[in-house]
């Protein structure tokens, strides 16, 4: 006989350690299953490692800058094992912090090991059968490895794999440049790497606007990043040092020899060892999971949050999905996937922080628009601290004065675009921010003069 819970989660990633919380609290008992580490990719390979060490090499090239503001520090070296030592402490508190929170957690049984579904009610753990009235899947995504020719040839780095790294990399070559590959990029050529991020797309982080790629492309070019594009039919052999990656782009060498790889082509959803077939979940051609704006999924007793469900592939939209869940389930409060705005940061430095529709897609809406930027060398807080690569650019219904999106790539764009996100949550006109008075020095501040300043696109 199958041990019976209210309800099952299967995956402690950024939403069902805190939908067991909320269930459990309000009576109903909670089976979580982890597969292998609580706090999912987020904790562990994905936002707070990286950011630990994007925080390294942050420090690391003020130093290397220190006497422009007057430091006198000598030659910088990196200690590289420190740096890994310090993300690891910062990855393996959040992990153990997640991990006695839900074993620690009255009504909440915890099981280590991998879930899939034997019937639409059941789950088999190894030799055990559970059963649930509502079942939670929140089992995310992993590193998606192209079949390139020649990759199983040679080893390869992927965003989780490269976190046991124990020396530098003398040449990395990172396929990819959108987040992962551009901020694995940036921090490693701080910590002394020579680095090559080769990209099939004729531009950097294409989902951005054209200026935008160009000017982050220019930022880590003056980096000593190299930076090669339109590269087709990429594949790998080994070679005396190390690695070739065959790049066949239409300038340049065709090949390209480095050190070390690593893959940064996007991710994949694990729902293909789920057993979904067995239960009836639907799932769309890329294996992502079909959900409602509720996040039910076609089977009504099971749901479907974070990465798993396509949409969102960020930690602050799959704790979204959770809080929508628990809304609509134990608050009778009604909250919906589409009231959700696209925001996010890509943390190379300086930051680029997002929100809405970028200037091509809000052109392609039809709208009339009025568009507002402004260099950050006019920001005098990025002058006052020596950073003044970038920009910002605001877009705007002409007609209903509505803020369409924003782009902040600058030094605090990561925090300063959080105000025109309130904005344009609160379903307000951009003229609210104008009659704002923001504290002076900060980033901040020139967001009232951006949007005082619009002119109409041509
Ligand atoms: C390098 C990198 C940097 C990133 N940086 C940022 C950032 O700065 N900001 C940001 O917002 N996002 C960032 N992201 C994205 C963010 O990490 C993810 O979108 C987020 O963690 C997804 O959360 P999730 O809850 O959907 O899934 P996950 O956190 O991946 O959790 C899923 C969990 O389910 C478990 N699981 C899967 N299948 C099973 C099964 N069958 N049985 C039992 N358990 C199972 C897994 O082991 C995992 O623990 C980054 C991602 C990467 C890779
Ligand atoms: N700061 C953040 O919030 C952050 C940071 C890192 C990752 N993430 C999340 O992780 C997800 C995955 O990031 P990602 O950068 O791996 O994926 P991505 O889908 O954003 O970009 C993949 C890149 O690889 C390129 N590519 C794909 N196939 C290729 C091939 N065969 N050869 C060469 N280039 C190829 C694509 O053109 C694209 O530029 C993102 O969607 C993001 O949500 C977020």
């Amino acid at each position: 006989m199958s041990k019976h819970f209210d309800a099952i989660i299967i995956g402690a990633g950024q939403a069902g350690p805190s939908l067991a919380g909320r269930l459990t609290a309000a009576g109903k008992s909670v089976a979580l299953v982890e597969r292998k580490l609580f706090g999912g990719t987020c904790v562990n390979t994905g936002c707070m490692p990286t950011k630990a060490m994007v925080a390294s090499a942050y420090a690391i090239h003020t130093a290397r800058r220190g006497a422009e503001y007057g430091m006198a520090v000598g030659a910088v070296s990196v200690d590289f094992a420190r740096v890994m030592a310090r993300k690891e402490k910062v990855r393996l508190d959040a992990r153990s912090g997640v991990e006695s929170w839900l074993k620690g957690m009255k009504n909440c049984t915890v099981f280590e090991a991998h879930a899939r579904f034997e019937s639409p009610t059941e789950i088999r753990i190894g030799e055990e059968l559970i059963s649930g009235e509502q079942i939670f899947l929140n089992t995310g995504a992993r590193a998606a490895v192209p079949d390139f020719s020649g990759v199983d040839e040679v080893s390869y780095f992927t965003n989780s794999s490269i976190m046991d790294l124990t020396e530098l990399p003398e040449h990395l070559v990172i396929i990819g440049g959108s987040y992962i590959g551009l901020e694995f990029a940036q921090m490693f050529r701080r910590f002394g790497s020579k680095i090559t991020v080769i990209e099939k797309g004729p531009r950097l982080i294409a989902r951005e606007d054209p200026d935008v790629s160009d000017t982050i492309r220019a930022i880590l070019e003056e980096e000593g990043i190299h930076v090669r594009l339109n590269a087709e039919c990429i594949r790998f052999a080994k070679h005396e040092d190390g690695i070739a990656a065959g790049v066949d782009c239409t300038s340049g060498p065709p090949e390209v020899i480095g050190s070390h790889v690593l893959l940064a082509t996007g991710r994949r959803p694990n729902t293909d060892d789920l057993g979904l077939d067995k239960a009836g979940v639907k799932t769309d051609a890329r294996g992502y999971i079909e959900v409602d704006d509720f996040l039910r999924t076609n089977v009504p007793h099971i749901f479907a949050m974070g990465e798993c469900n396509g949409h969102g592939a960020f930690t602050h939209t799959a704790y979204n999905d959770f809080e929508i869940v628990a809304a609509d389930l134990l608050d009778n409060d009604t909250r919906r996937v589409t009231d959700r705005i696209l925001a996010y940061a890509l943390y190379i430095d300086p930051p680029l922080g997002r929100a809405g529709m970028t200037e091509t897609e809000a052109r392609k809406s039809g709208r009339k628009l009025l568009i507002g930027t402004r260099p950050m060398t006019r920001v005098g807080r990025a002058v006052e601290k020596g950073e003044t690569q970038g920009f910002m650019k605001v877009i705007v219904d002409a007609d209903t004065k509505e803020i369409l999106g924003a782009s902040i790539l600058g030094t605090g764009g990561d925090e300063a675009i959080q105000s025109i996100l309130d904005v344009m949550y609160a379903k307000r006109p951009y003229t609210t921010i104008t009659r704002a008075v923001h504290i002076h020095p900060t980033v901040s501040e020139l967001i009232p003069t951006v949007f005082g300043d619009l002119s109409p696109a041509t």
